[in-house]
């Protein structure tokens, strides 16, 4: 895919398609929030409408939030269809990848952990999903072992890496897409490494993948 094409798709990506996120997928994660590592996939979804691009705004904490933590991933961009996908096959159809933040209102998410009721509020309000631009699986050829890092305010809060995921990129797609088809254009948000925490009006918080990308936002509180 040319640089352009990569731009265009990267557009195409942002705005329209299924947003897949992955929970609980790195074991120091699992730890450092007290919940076992799980047997399968725990799947739950982000809109499109969460989307935010750099440069384009600050990460706005959702009224009434307390505790909204950062939460660093990589994001799959699919490239062509995945409908029952044996693992085997899912690489030639990832068109690519992006960085992203999994923006998480973590009083809400503990809320809906007491009485059972979904994540909605705590994952899906807007600018919920900062990402960088579409790297092209040409850019990043192996998504294994590749370094992903958050800081607030320069301190280093996660540091880890994509070898260290539960269920690998063609073992999840083949498992999302023996329920559900994923798309071109549609996002696989892969999970979060140890190190989550929260973030104030103000903090600038910046985040990295190997030494492919950097990307950077403010917060504010909606009022
Ligand atoms: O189980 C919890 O308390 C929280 C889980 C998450 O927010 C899961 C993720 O989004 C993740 O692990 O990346
Ligand atoms: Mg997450």
């Amino acid at each position: 895919m040319s640089r352009q094409a990569g731009q265009n798709f990267n557009k195409f990506v942002h705005w329209g398609r299924n947003v897949v996120a992955v929970g609980r997928n790195y074991r120091d994660h699992c730890a450092e929030l007290g919940h076992a590592v799980p047997t399968k996939p725990l799947l739950f979804m982000k809109p499109p409408s969460s989307y935010l691009e750099e440069g384009s705004g600050p990460i706005v904490i959702p009224r009434g939030c307390r505790s909204c933590h950062h939460e660093v991933e990589l994001g799959v961009v699919i490239g062509s269809v995945c409908g029952d996908v044996h693992e085997d096959d899912v690489m030639p159809r990832v068109a690519g990848y992006a960085l992203a933040l999994d923006m998480t209102a973590r009083d809400f998410q503990e809320e809906a952990k007491k009485s059972g009721g979904p994540w909605t509020m705590a994952k899906c309000f807007d600018t919920a999903l900062p990402v960088s631009r579409f790297i092209s699986a040409k850019e990043l050829s192996d998504p294994s072992g590749v370094k992903l890092w958050c800081k607030v305010n320069e301190e280093m809060r996660q540091n880890g890496s994509t070898a260290d995921m539960v269920f690998n990129i063609p073992y999840l797609i083949s498992y999302i897409s023996q329920y559900f088809t994923l798309h071109p254009g549609d996002l696989v948000l892969t999970g979060t490494p140890a190190g989550v925490g929260p973030v104030h009006p103000g903090d600038v918080i910046s985040a990295g993948l190997g030494d492919l990308i950097t990307m950077k936002f403010t917060v504010a509180q909606k009022e």
